[in-house]
This record gives structure tokens, sequence and C-alpha cells, in this order.
């Protein structure tokens, strides 16, 4: 029995879409706060900290106590899931890859792909992570100075680099040979973005509307690539001691016992998944960082030294991911409320993240300081930018080990300002992305 909060029927509390914050329900909690095109657009809520609101016809209950959230990411992870709802709207361009997957078959892929990301790995793929923003910075370089202007929108780089490093190091294929598979993804993630926002009701997936025709022809061009790939990858894997993600998928197909075995279908999804989740957050984290130092340049000195501090405060003012919401299977106790099966847990990041109550009346600026000491600076706060529990980002060390060395990397080349031309205007297609760009005038530090 659900009690200790209030219920809203209108639909989303907060939609992030077409760069304006639409809020078309009084329920959001606290205040959330955007800048659009310079106007401030200001949410308040009235509904309280726990309301259930509807999407189609799942319900979802907002919750932002920090120990409910971590009691239920850490001890109901066995008791909850991705809902139907959610696989059915991201099945087109990841499948049933490990982000989307539940229960044993979760814990199954999970075990694959985790070797991929130890500690000896993560070693490995820093000289490739070198290379690869090695080579932008020499393409961005040649760039301005062909064009003979010093603006560039830095958003672009920041997709080619991680999507380079994505490629080399976890299906140790190149760019442009993943390139296809890239725009197929990308063309597929809005079209499924698009559709998603039109009524849903049963059956309207078989419809041959415009946006399900697409998606059906677009899914097959893919999977096609990805055949591609994967066969020729097959000959040599039995000669090969590659350990890079995609060798470690194809052994599991040879198992002909193993309880882990998975099939040509399955290795297609994973790699959708970890192509779309090894690079599109990561190029937002890294864009927006551009854009706050670019607008707080006297960071751009700072930061050398700092730079955990300024990674930390981009992913608060800008998470580029939000956990999904967690469906639960059967019925839970959590805190003081007993949770029915079937209704979806939903953690609201933003408003979190730039809560006045939780991070003082400047939570909306940026000052990395307030992460000077992890250990001290965020007592009380919950701050989440990979998930929680057991099913935390599995790319999380990779992530941020690549966003440190491109940073690193663009600030001891160049120096950068915000450009006139930027506009502000965060957008939800999954990840939170800047809607036109952030257009920066990039000056070589040597000149
Ligand atoms: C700044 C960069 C990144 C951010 C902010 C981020 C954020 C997240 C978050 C919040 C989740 C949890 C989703 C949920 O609970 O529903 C997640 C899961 C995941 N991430 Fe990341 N991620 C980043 C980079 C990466 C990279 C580089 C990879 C792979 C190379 C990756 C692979 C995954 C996978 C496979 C999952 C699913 C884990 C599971 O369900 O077991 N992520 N990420």
């Amino acid at each position: 029995m659900l009690r200790n909060f209030d219920v809203c029927f209108a639909g989303h509390p907060c939609r992030l879409s077409e760069g304006i914050v639409k809020v078309n329900v009084r329920s959001m909690w606290g205040a959330q706060q955007w800048q659009e095109n310079g106007r401030r657009v200001i949410m308040r809520g009235v509904m309280g900290k726990r309301f259930i609101f509807w999407v189609g016809s799942e319900p979802r209950m907002c919750l932002t106590d920090k120990n409910m959230i971590k009691e239920f990411f850490i001890k109901h992870n066995n008791h909850s899931g991705k809902s139907w709802l959610q696989q059915q709207g991201t099945k087109h361009f990841i499948g049933k890859g490990v982000l989307m997957a539940n229960g044993m078959e979760w814990y199954h892929q999970r075990q694959i792909v985790t070797p991929a990301f130890m500690a000896d790995k993560l070693k490995n793929y820093a000289e490739y992570m070198v290379q690869c923003t090695n080579e932008m910075l020499d393409y961005l370089s040649e760039a301005l100075r062909s064009s003979g202007s010093t603006e560039v929108e830095i958003g672009q780089y920041m997709v080619q680099v991680t999507a380079e490093i994505i490629c080399r190091t976890a299906f140790d294929s190149s760019y442009q040979k993943g390139k296809q598979i890239f725009e197929t993804l990308t063309q597929l993630q809005h079209l499924c973005s698009q559709a998603n926002q039109h009524l849903y009701f049963p059956g309207s997936r078989f419809f041959p509307n415009k946006y399900n025709r697409e998606i059906k022809s677009k899914k097959k061009e893919m999977e096609n690539l990805l055949k591609e790939i994967i066969a020729s990858r097959k000959e040599s894997i039995a000669t090969s001691h590659r350990t890079d993600l995609l060798s470690l998928l194809l052994s599991e197909t040879n198992k002909t016992k193993s309880k882990k075995k998975i099939d040509v279908q399955m290795v297609m999804d994973e790699c959708k998944t970890f192509f779309f989740a090894g690079h599109e957050t990561s190029s937002t984290l890294l864009t927006w960082t551009i854009m706050l130092l670019a607008s707080n340049t006297e960071w751009q000195t700072r930061v050398r030294a700092e730079l955990n501090m300024v990674i930390n405060e981009s992913m608060r003012l800008y998470p580029p991911a939000f956990p999904f919401p967690r469906m639960v299977f059967d019925d839970i106790r959590l805190g003081d409320l007993d949770i029915p099966k079937g209704l979806s847990i939903w953690v609201p990041i933003l408003a979190i993240n730039r809560s006045e109550d939780i991070w003082g009346k400047d939570a909306n600026e940026f000052k990395p300081e307030r992460f000077a000491d992890a250990q001290t600076s965020t007592p009380g706060k919950l701050f989440m930018p990979f998930g929680m529990g057991p099913r935390t980002c599995i790319g999380q060390a990779f992530a941020l080990r690549e966003a440190k060395i491109v940073l690193a990397l663009l600030l001891s080349r160049f120096s950068f300002t915000i450009s006139e031309n930027y506009r502000h205007a965060p957008v939800n297609v999954l990840t939170l992305k800047p809607k036109y760009g952030v257009p920066v005038h990039l000056k070589p530090l040597s000149s």
C-alpha cells in the first residue's frame, strides 16, 4: 500500500525538450532552474518530495530522500529493473544489451563484459586515448589554420574523439570503419526519441508509419554493418590474442556448454550498447566541461591541478546521463513505504543536483571548489553521476580517465573563450546535450 506522498496524474513531471524546459505539471520537487536564450525558467514544486506520475500506462514514483535512494539502488537491485516500456523505447538502437537487461540475463552479461574494464586494461587504453586525442587536436589545429577563423563548434570534435577512442579500445577497429555505425546509431537514437514522444497505444509499434518504417530500415542497415565486422573478426578469433570487448563477446559465442553462452544477436546488442554508452555520455561530459571552462576562463589555469573538481562540478550542473527509472518487480518495503510491484522509482537527478536545500544558495553556479575535498565536501549530499549499486556505470573509470586525458591535452595546446554565438539550450535526448552545440574561440597557446 502506498502512503505518505502526493499523487499527480498529469504526465511527465519535468520534460526537457526542444531546448526549453516544459513543465506540464505542478509537481516538480523543489525548484529547478534553466537558462534558455538568456531567459531563466524557474519551476517551483508544490507537490512535495514524493509523488506519483504516469508515463503512458506506467506509474512512476519520484524519490528524493538520500537514504531511501541508496537503499533502493543497493539493496533492492534483485527486485527491480528496466521496465517493458523502457526496453521498448530503446530496443531499436541498443536492443537487449547489458544496459537494458534484467535479472539473470543482466547478471551474465555484466560478468562477461566486466573484464574489459579492469584496471590492467584501462592502463593499456590510456595509450589509445592519448593517441586519439593528439590526432583530433592536430586535425582541429589544421581546421583552424585552413578556415582562418578562431571559432569552432567544439562538441563535434568531442564526439569524434570519444567515438574513435571507444572504437579502438573496445572493438579494436578504426573510427573510419566504425563511423558508418555511429552515424546510423545516432540517426536511430533521434528517430526513437521522436517516435517515443508520440502517443503510444497497444500495437502502435507495428503500424507502418513514417517513424516505424525509417527505424526498421536504419536498424537493418546498422545490423548488416555489425555483422560484417563480427564475421571478419570471427575468422581470426581462434588465432588472435585480443582482449578487447568484442573478442570477449565473440569467445562466449563459442562456448557450447556455458550458461553464459550468447548468440550473435546478443553480441550485436552489446556492441550497440557500448557504441552508445561508451561515447555519447563522455562526449557530452567533455562538451559541457569545455562550455563551463570557456565561460569561466580563470579556471583554465587552475584546472590543470584540479581536474577532478571541475569534472565533478560539470557533472553536477549538467549530468550527462541519469539512472533510468527502475520498475519494482516484487512488493518491497522501502523506508516507511510499502512499494507494490509494477511501480517504477524515478530519481530527479537534475533537481537534486541543483537543489539549494542541498548545495546552498549558489547551487546553480559553477563552483568547482565545492568538490575541493571529495571526502568532506559532499557530506549528506547525494551525488551519483554514474548511478549507484550493482548496476553502477561499468565504464566509470574509463570515462574519467578519458575525460582527464582529453581535457589535459586540450588545455596544454589551447586557451578558449565561449563564442557570442553560443545559445544555451540543454536538451534531453537520453543524454543531456547542448542543442545548438558549443561554439568557442580557440587560441593556440604557443602563439
Ligand atoms: C561521463 C561518462 C558517463 C556517464 C556520466 C555515465 C553514466 C551512467 C549511469 C548514470 C549509468 C546507470 C544507468 C542506470 O542506472 O540505469 C550507466 C550505466 C552504464 N554505463 Fe555509463 N556513463 C558514462 C560513460 C560510460 C562509458 C565510457 C561506458 C563504456 C565504455 C559506459 C557503459 C555503461 C554501461 C554498459 C552501463 C550499464 C550498466 C549496467 O546496467 O549494469 N558508460 N552509466
